[in-house]
C-alpha cells in the first residue's frame, strides 16, 4: 500500500521532524511513502489534491508548521490549510490528515513534533491508517 506525505517546509527543521515520524508509522505498517515538498502550509491543499487525484495513494498525510507572527497572516494560512485539506478529502474520498502545527512559538512546535507533548507527524499518519481501515471495513 502506498501513501503520500505532502509537507510545507517553511520551517525546515520542523518539517523534517514531522516527516520522519509520519514515515516511520507508515513504514511500520508495511507502507511505501512518496514525499512531496511545498513552500508552506498554504500550498498543502493543492498538493494533497494532486496526490489524492493521482489514484496512486491510499491516503495523504499533510504536514507543516505555522507559527504566529505579528500580523493576521497566521490566521489566514491556518484557516485555509485546514479548510482546504478537509475539502480535498471530502471531495476525493481519499483520507488526507491534518498534521499541521498551528502554534504560538517554536517551543510549542518542537514539543508537538516529537518533543514530548505530542507527535503530530505520527498522529497524522495514524489518522490516515484509521480512515483506510474504516473504508476497508465498509467495502468488504
Ligand atoms: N508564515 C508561515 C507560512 N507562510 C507561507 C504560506 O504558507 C505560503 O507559502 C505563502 O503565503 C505563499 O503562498 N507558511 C507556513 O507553513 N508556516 C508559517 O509560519
Ligand atoms: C504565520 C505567518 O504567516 C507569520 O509567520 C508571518 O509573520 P508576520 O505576521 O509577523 O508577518
Amino acid at each position: 500500500m502506498k501513501f503520500a506525505i505532502v509537507v510545507g517546509q517553511f520551517y525546515e527543521e520542523l518539517a523534517e521532524r514531522l516527516v520522519i515520524s509520519a514515515k516511520e508509522v507508515f513504514e511500520a505498517e508495511g507502507g511505501e511513502v512518496d514525499l512531496f515538498v511545498v513552500p508552506g502550509a498554504f500550498e498543502l491543499p493543492l498538493a494533497a489534491q494532486y496526490a489524492a487525484e493521482s489514484g496512486r495513494y491510499a491516503g495523504v498525510a499533510c504536514l507543516g508548521a505555522v507559527i504566529r507572527g505579528e500580523t493576521t497572516h497566521y490566521d489566514y494560512v491556518c484557516t485555509e490549510a485546514a479548510r482546504g485539506i478537509q475539502d480535498v478529502q471530502l471531495k476525493t474520498g481519499v483520507p488526507c490528515a491534518f498534521g499541521v502545527l498551528t502554534v504560538e512559538n517554536m517551543d510549542q512546535a518542537l514539543a508537538r513534533s516529537g518533543g514530548g507533548k505530542r507527535d503530530s507527524g505520527a498522529h497524522a499518519a495514524h489518522a490516515v491508517l484509521a480512515l483506510v481501515k474504516v473504508r476497508e471495513q465498509l467495502s468488504g
